[in-house]
């Protein structure tokens, strides 16, 4: 029986969705692997001449989102910039991830929280599946507090086809402070991390699990080994563009995470607006990039 139309047992109006994992891969082979990065912050909304505001920002991303049209695997809001709005801000998030679902993307919200267990039951109610407040697919999180106080986020994404993304080694050098902080054991606490992850993703035992990390594009080489922890995740790679990194970066670091890597871009495809041709030219150059890296393995 097809996955879409499985029922959860004892629940026979309810069904589940396709798993983030699987819908991820088809869209990477139709449409490429791209990670489109949503971030709608002050300076770039009056880069393009508009207001500072709820009707600006929504405005800037309907017409981001244009662009993209049906050409994109994964639109990744990010959740800071709406927020700094308040309530209007967040609901032009909500709009913009129905939007572009809408439009066949997955919606991958970077809110990276992290708090104890207790809390991560109201974070992924609000941020995963159809039924929750934003309606995401996928959400990042921070393990500060520890990998099992991620689980309610973890058991909701396994539930509803939903994704977790949880951070291991960000782009930027200053967490590598934290990120590169050995354990008794030799590990690194990424290493542990990653290890970590690959173990729920084994019990679930479907392939590639719902759990993936996030890993910089900016990494160096010698780091990347930190990958190879991770046979059974998605991988978010940010960094692409503005912090320096290239699609080309990626397949070489990567190795061969590379096929199940996400190459994100934010800032690079949104300074090129508010023409939606000029951000239609840069999302293909990087959409094109990306799927003849991912397609040449
Ligand atoms: O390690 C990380 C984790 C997340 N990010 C986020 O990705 C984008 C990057 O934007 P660019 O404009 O493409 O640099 C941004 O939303 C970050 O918060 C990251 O950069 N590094």
């Amino acid at each position: 029986m097809p996955a879409a139309v499985r029922r959860e047992s004892g629940n026979t109006s309810r069904p589940v969705a396709r798993r983030f994992a699987d819908r991820f891969v088809d869209l990477a082979q139709a449409r490429s692997p791209l990670c489109l990065g949503l971030d709608p912050s002050e300076d770039l909304i009056r880069h393009w001449g508009l207001d500072d505001s709820v009707e600006g920002m929504h405005r800037f991303c309907q017409t981001v989102l244009e662009a993209a049209a049906d050409e994109i695997a994964v639109v990744k809001p990010q959740c800071g910039f709406f927020e700094r709005l308040g309530p209007g801000g967040m609901d032009v998030m909500a709009k913009v991830i129905r939007q572009a679902k809408s439009q066949g993307a997955l919606a991958l919200i970077d809110c990276k929280r992290g708090d104890f267990a207790r809390t991560m039951t109201g974070y992924a109610q609000a941020m995963l599946g159809d039924d929750s407040g934003f309606g995401g697919d996928a959400m990042t999180v921070t393990a500060y507090l520890g990998l099992d106080a991620l689980r309610p986020v973890i058991d909701r994404a396994a539930a509803c086809g939903a994704a977790v993304f949880v951070v291991v080694r960000s782009s930027n050098a200053d967490g590598h402070f934290l990120q590169k902080a050995m354990h008794d054991d030799g590990r690194t606490v990424a290493e542990a991390l990653a290890d970590s992850i690959t173990v729920i993703n084994r019990e679930t035992g479907e392939g590639i699990g719902h759990v993936g990390a996030v890993i910089g594009a900016t990494i160096d080489a010698a780091d990347s080994t930190v990958l190879d922890r991770l046979p059974l995740s998605l991988v978010l790679a940010p960094g692409v563009g503005a912090q320096g990194a290239t699609i080309s970066d990626v397949k070489a670091r990567f190795g061969r995470a590379a096929k199940r890597t996400l190459p994100s871009v934010s800032r690079a495809i949104l300074a090129k607006g508010p023409s939606v041709a000029g951000l239609r030219t840069a999302i293909r150059r990087y959409r094109d990039e990306a799927w003849a890296a991912n397609s040449e393995q």
